[in-house]
């Protein structure tokens, strides 16, 4: 932070009760009021898309389209498809109570239409545009998927299967089933896809849903009918393609900007919290920091100022652009705030009357039975689990740093 300067009167805020959940609750209101980019999942008829003339090694004919339900029977008979496996842990194992699909890998897939890329390309830039992630967003065949009746796969987040992996991509083939909805979740939020005949109409049209990898989803069971969809990888340039601008932070360390804009008006408004924080930073119960939880998860390796996703990019490139009090711009060595990007591992000890305002970075609370309570991380998803330790540590994301918060008082979330 700046150096204090203290607020005039008429800046004070009318509740300041100069605790620590002064700064924290401004900045999560600020937060708050920031709309996203695009959305956490998207999707919906999929006209452009033609028959992509698409064979199955060693079954002989073009799959249909629709695609009748007797070929995929006559795909799962023929051997080319497998019961499709989920990630259990470090595992890769088949239940059929938790998935039940069958699953015919790209190595034995071709596409004899010409105009098929094309046209993927078209709807991948759309979905691109609906999540609000920057251009440059590619798409990489994972698998065809084959439901058959009572076929579904139970609630999951898809893992980052290549680098640079932040989404999934299903294109729904025309075919006639009934029940097999694709629904997304994201905090409270739920969107549901039904694709292209969920009321056992015969359909012509393709349907596609997109949505962040680390968005919970699930497919419900199949009714009737057999459901076929080709599933994507969503990737992009690991440190956010052509508008990561690189910029020293207060550290001197170079990082990409977020490939985000439109954070327009919010930089005035941070930078007024930020003259209030440093007006009452020098009280005992300030923070001197402050842990924001990413309204996504992110694993450590998918971490990064360019891959942040929704809001979190947003938040992120808005505090970057906000100008020091009297600086002329943000984003850099002028910048009002400090960022970094860590996973915080903070393991609380329960009845001892915990103030996490007189927290020193490496004197965590101490007492009773240790027992985990929370979990938090300054952009970086909580890692919750493993044994209670007595210990707050915290890790650089991006880029391996050390960080400078010894001693300081960090306001944790609730
Ligand atoms: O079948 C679908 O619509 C989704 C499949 C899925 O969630 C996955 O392959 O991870
Ligand atoms: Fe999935």
């Amino acid at each position: 932070m700046a150096p204090p300067s203290p607020p005039s009167p008429s800046e004070q805020p009318a509740t300041m009760n100069q605790d620590q959940s002064f700064v924290a609750e401004r900045l999560a209101t600020i937060a708050g009021k920031l709309t996203p980019p695009g959305r956490f999942a998207a999707g919906g008829p999929a006209a452009g898309l033609p028959n992509p003339l698409l064979r199955v090694a060693g079954v002989g004919d073009y799959l249909g389209w629709p695609v009748p339900g007797a070929q995929v029977e006559a795909v799962i008979a023929s051997g080319a498809a497998t019961r499709a496996p989920y990630g259990l842990g470090e595992a890769t194992v088949t239940d059929a109570a938790v998935r039940d699909s069958w699953r015919v890998p790209p190595s034995r897939l071709t596409w004899d239409n010409p105009a098929w890329d094309g046209a993927l390309a078209g709807l991948v830039a759309d979905a691109a545009i609906a999540l609000g992630v920057a251009p440059h967003v590619g798409a990489v065949l994972h698998n065809l998927l084959l439901y058959r009746p009572g076929g579904h796969f139970a609630a999951h987040t898809d893992t980052e299967k290549v680098a640079g992996m932040f989404g999934t991509l299903v294109v729904t083939m025309p075919s006639v089933y009934a029940g097999g909805a694709l629904t997304v979740r994201h905090g409270e939020e739920a969107e549901t896809f039904e694709g292209p005949a969920a009321r056992l109409e015969v359909p012509t049209t393709p349907h596609w849903a997109a949505y962040y990898a680390d968005c919970e989803h699930e497919v419900t069971p199949l009714t009737a009918g057999h459901r076929v969809v080709l599933v994507y990888n969503l990737v992009r340039p690991p440190t956010g393609g052509d508008s990561a601008v690189a910029a020293a932070d207060n550290e001197g360390v170079t990082l990409p900007s977020p490939p985000v804009r439109g954070h327009g008006g919010s930089t005035a408004v941070l930078a007024r919290f930020a003259r209030e924080w440093a007006g009452y930073v020098d009280f005992p119960t300030t923070p001197t920091a402050l842990l924001y939880l990413l309204d996504h998860k992110y694993t450590a390796d998918g971490v990064g100022w360019g891959s942040l996703k929704g809001k979190d990019a947003l938040l992120a490139a808005a505090l970057r652009a906000t100008p020091a009090p009297g600086g002329s711009g943000g984003g850099g060595s002028g910048g009002a705030f400090h960022l970094h990007l860590v996973t915080v591992h903070v393991h609380q000890q329960l009845g001892v009357g915990v103030d996490p305002a007189k927290w020193g970075y490496e004197s965590p609370p101490r007492g009773a039975a240790g027992k985990t309570r929370a979990c938090a991380s300054r952009w970086a998803p909580p890692r919750c689990g493993g044994a209670p330790t007595e210990s707050v540590a915290g890790t650089a994301a991006s880029p391996a740093t050390t960080l400078p918060l010894q001693g300081a008082r960090i306001w944790i979330p609730p």
